[in-house]
């Protein structure tokens, strides 16, 4: 099928713009790849200290068996990560069964946003992003490995991930999903027991088991947030085995899955005559197709955040007006919670990722031609896999949708657009997703509340003190300020008080969580206040218009430009819950509009 016009020309805007940057990445991994295998280049005494422990020293030591290196992000706190738990185990297992030896080069830390969401530890949330790429970086220093397994799935340990895989892209890279948790109590009757619990209708004992029936079991929470949004983009960018991101954990099929993704790992190595560098994979076109898929299934806004810094490890640039432009020309295809009451298993089993695929290639909105560690070609990614044995069986997807409440096509979609919308005006640059928004609050011009923190706007309501139309100003939450926090614990209190009638949104040099949905939020706003951006200059009662239909946010104060802006005081975000170590992440953190990057 003919490329569309627009993914065409986004796609040769962003090489333009990457020509350099590009061209250098390209050189270097190129360069590191001529070294040969890896092991190679070890002295006696750093293989013997690098096989001292494993079962098959021999093998590492005497044969040219390809060395897999696992960096692994287990641990108990994220659900969505403990299955990993056992991961190793198989995955050594199927190694030696596909010819290789296996290490465990390293872990890296992963943050649950749940357990920190409205919490100090939510200002480490981000720069974690930069923290697993380190620890990564640590693990793969090593230099052992002839390719490596990613095992992460949340928030930001997918991009972490991502920049070192693209970081050390001369090693093929396999990305290995652990799967969504069964579905519980649906999404959207948690969030209204959290409403009832907010407006005072129910108590603590009502919300609790709700949360608890909601997030009842091992794997990813099952609502389309960044998690989530991060397995579609391994799976639309080649680095996940088609078809995997959404099978259950602790099932014969997801074990059968992981194996298969060793199996890759092993024949993708410079040793073979597959060999499959990530910087290969994690080309333009790559990130082209992940933020299709973004578009297409209404993807997490922090994805607006996290592409960028994992496109800049591999040399690619990208700008905000790329997401623009291709979520203007990509349909929204899928409605899954937040966007529509269904949850990923669901989505699933509506014909899931794959058959958004086939749809997207057909209708010209995707590269086709692309290196993945399915072999070259994204029509590979229409298949699905089914057991066969305790072996996989790929067969062809569906290519009709099995339920379409959850699931269109191109030609039928949800909206005609990807519901992102870059915002520019007199208040910043910024984005607002309003795939989950009604077309009814798309346009807001009201007076402004200014906040600091998103406590004192929950203070302000319990004492009701909204009761009219309000932008809420949540202003001193930019990457360099306290990190950056996602400010969704407001969701619950902004939606009562739309719910009673008011118009509402939110302004922000702060995020929000993947999860939070109906209140039209402008987040991101760039420059951030605490270095004087234009939200630093706005006062109680200005009026302010957010249109995200013709992308634009502005103060209407008269004075607004003559303004001096209010100052910082960065003693309530520099000390606590470790906020003292990362001084140097927000001294030099990149604005939010390029990724907030730290390393890159
Ligand atoms: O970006 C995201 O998707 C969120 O960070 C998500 O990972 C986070 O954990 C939410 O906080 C969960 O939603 P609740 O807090 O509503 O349970
Ligand atoms: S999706 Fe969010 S809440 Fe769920 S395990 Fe991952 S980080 Fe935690």
């Amino acid at each position: 099928m003919t490329l569309h016009s627009s993914i065409d020309r986004v796609t040769d805007r962003i090489r333009e713009r990457s020509r350099n940057t590009r061209d250098s990445y390209l050189k270097k991994i190129a360069r590191a790849a001529e070294d040969g295998p890896r092991r190679a280049h070890l002295s006696c005494g750093n293989q013997a200290h690098a096989y001292a422990a494993m079962d098959d020293k021999d093998d590492m030591a005497t044969t040219r068996k390809p060395n897999i290196g696992i960096v692994t992000a287990y641990n108990d706190m994220l659900s969505a990560h403990q299955p990993y738990e056992r991961f190793p185990d198989l995955i050594r297992r199927a190694g030696h069964a596909a010819g290789a030896t296996v290490q465990v080069a390293g872990g890296v830390p992963a943050m649950c946003d749940g357990v920190t969401q409205g919490r100090p530890g939510m200002e480490l949330s981000l720069f974690s992003r930069d923290v697993i790429a380190l620890a990564a970086g640590v693990a793969l220093s090593h230099d052992c490995f002839d390719s490596a397994l990613y095992l992460g799935v949340c928030d930001k340990i997918v991009p972490g991930l991502v920049i070192a895989a693209a970081t050390f892209g001369h090693v093929p890279a396999v990305f290995i999903p652990a799967g969504p948790m069964p579905s519980g109590l649906p999404n959207d009757e948690k969030s209204k027991v959290r409403q009832q619990f907010a407006a005072g209708e129910v108590g603590r004992d009502a919300l609790m088991a709700a949360e608890m029936a909601s997030y009842h079991s091992p794997g990813t929470c099952t609502f389309y947030g960044t998690a989530n949004s991060n397995q579609m983009l391994m799976e639309f960018m080649g680095l996940h085995l088609p078809g995997s991101s959404f099978v259950n954990p602790n099932t014969p099929l997801r074990e059968a899955l992981t194996v298969a993704g060793v199996e890759r790992a092993a024949a993708i190595t410079r040793l073979g005559n597959d060999y499959l560098p990530a910087g290969d994979v994690l080309d333009e076109k790559a990130f082209v197709n992940g933020i299709v898929g973004l578009m297409a299934t209404g993807g997490s806004t922090n994805l607006v955040m996290h592409l960028p810094a994992m496109a800049r490890a591999a040399g690619v640039l990208l700008d905000i007006e790329d997401f623009h432009d291709i979520s203007e020309s990509v349909p929204l295809m899928a409605r899954v919670y937040p966007n529509g009451l269904a949850d990923v298993n669901h989505f699933h089993a509506a014909g899931g990722l794959g058959y958004m695929i086939g749809q997207l290639l057909e209708a010209g909105l995707m590269h086709q031609d692309v290196k993945t560690i399915n072999g070259t070609g994204m029509d590979g990614y229409t298949a699905e896999p089914r057991l066969d044995g305790e072996r996989i069986r790929w067969e062809a997807g569906s290519t009709d949708t099995l339920n379409d409440r959850i699931l269109r096509p191109v030609s039928d979609p949800f909206a005609r657009t990807g519901g992102l919308k870059q915002l520019d005006g007199n208040l910043g640059r910024g984005v607002i997703k309003i795939s989950a928004v009604a077309e009814e609050r798309h346009v807001i011009e009201a007076k402004a509340r200014i906040f600091s923190d998103q406590e004192q706007v929950k203070t302000a309501f319990r004492a009701g003190e909204f009761t009219e139309d309000t932008i809420v100003v949540v202003r001193f939450q930019g990457p360099r300020a306290n990190g950056m926090p996602e400010l969704h614990s407001l969701t619950p209190t902004l939606a009562v008080l739309q719910d009673r009638g008011l118009k509402v949104a939110l302004v922000t040099d702060g995020r929000m969580s993947g999860a939070s949905g109906k209140v039209p939020a402008a987040i991101h706003i760039s420059p951030e206040a605490s270095t004087g951006g234009p939200l630093a200059r706005v006062r109680d009662g200005d009026l302010i218009r957010l249109d995200a239909t013709m992308g634009t946010i502005d103060c209407l104060a008269e004075d607004f430009d003559t303004r001096k802006p209010v100052a910082f005081d960065p003693a309530s975000s520099s000390e606590g819950m470790g906020r003292e170590m990362f001084a140097a992440f927000r001294a030099v953190a990149g604005p939010a509009t390029e990724g907030a990057g730290v390393v890159v």
